[in-house]
């Protein structure tokens, strides 16, 4: 069992080439539980490219990748959520014309034991209810959970999104831009559920290019530049102009 404050999640020396760019240069992270991590740098920085080695869509070319301690090697994105560590990019990935609990359970359908063993069908209702619990959870309130994803506002959409995300992470959740385009009150609705989420004692990664809800949310702040981590300090050390100065290279490391 995982006290709050132990390291969860850990990359070490990780490394990621394409070609003959260095996307990722000898990067270390430390995620603790119950602690939210921001990640910053500036385009091209080598965000993406940790957050997709760290998610399981891409292989590091070299370094390793630690769960709980354990060395892991992911497979595929499922591998990693299998094991705890959700990633929600910056296109959600909600099927609008599903419901919203619908997507909610996307992917991982609940079936009810049908009378031919493996032919389940959907277990609708429970669905259901179980999406408006899960949502509840982490502080989103959706009207009605049959409502088709389309018919909601973006902000609620994202919402939506994060909340899957966060009730099914049982150790990681990786949030890249998750308050992107999204208004002060929607953006202020998604900061709570990131709240939540560490209060929950999960370790959360959250990547943005706007400062002060980095600041507002994270413990501390990893900044890459050039692929390079030039900084891992609590976020109680910075304000938005050293942090814009970190991550130009404007403020010596
Ligand atoms: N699939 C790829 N093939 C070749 N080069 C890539 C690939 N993906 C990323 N890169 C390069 O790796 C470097 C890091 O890119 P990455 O997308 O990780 O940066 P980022 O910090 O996420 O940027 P942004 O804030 O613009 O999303 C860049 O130079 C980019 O051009």
């Amino acid at each position: 069992m995982t006290e709050r404050g132990d390291v969860i999640y850990e990359a070490r020396n990780l490394s990621k080439r394409y070609g003959a760019v260095v996307a990722l240069d000898d990067a270390n992270l430390k995620l603790h539980a119950g602690e939210v991590v921001g990640l910053v740098g500036d385009n091209g920085a080598g965000k993406s490219t940790l957050v997709k080695c760290l998610s399981g869509a891409h292989a590091p070319s070299s370094g390793q990748l630690l769960l709980d301690g354990v060395e892991r090697s992911w497979k595929s994105p499922h591998d990693a959520i299998q094991a705890g560590v959700e990633t929600l990019y910056q296109d959600s990935g909600l099927a609008p014309h599903l419901s919203v609990s619908a997507n909610v359970f996307l992917g991982r359908e609940e079936l009810k034991p049908g009378l031919l063993g493996r032919m389940g069908f959907l277990a609708q209702k429970s669905m259901d209810r179980r999406a408006h619990e899960d949502l509840d959870r982490v502080g989103i309130a959706v009207p009605a959970s049959g409502r088709s994803v389309a018919q909601l506002s973006g902000g609620q959409r994202q919402a939506v999104a994060i909340g899957r995300a966060v009730a099914w992470a049982s150790r990681v959740i990786i949030l890249d831009e998750p308050t992107n385009h999204l208004g002060a009150r929607q953006a202020g609705e998604v900061l709570h559920v990131v709240e939540r989420a560490k209060a929950e004692g999960l370790g959360v990664i959250f990547i943005s290019h706007t400062l002060p809800h980095v600041l507002q949310v994270t413990d501390r702040v990893v900044v890459l530049r050039l692929g390079r981590v030039v900084k891992d300090a609590p976020t109680s050390e910075f304000d938005v102009d050293t942090l814009l100065g970190t991550i130009t290279g404007l403020i010596s490391d």
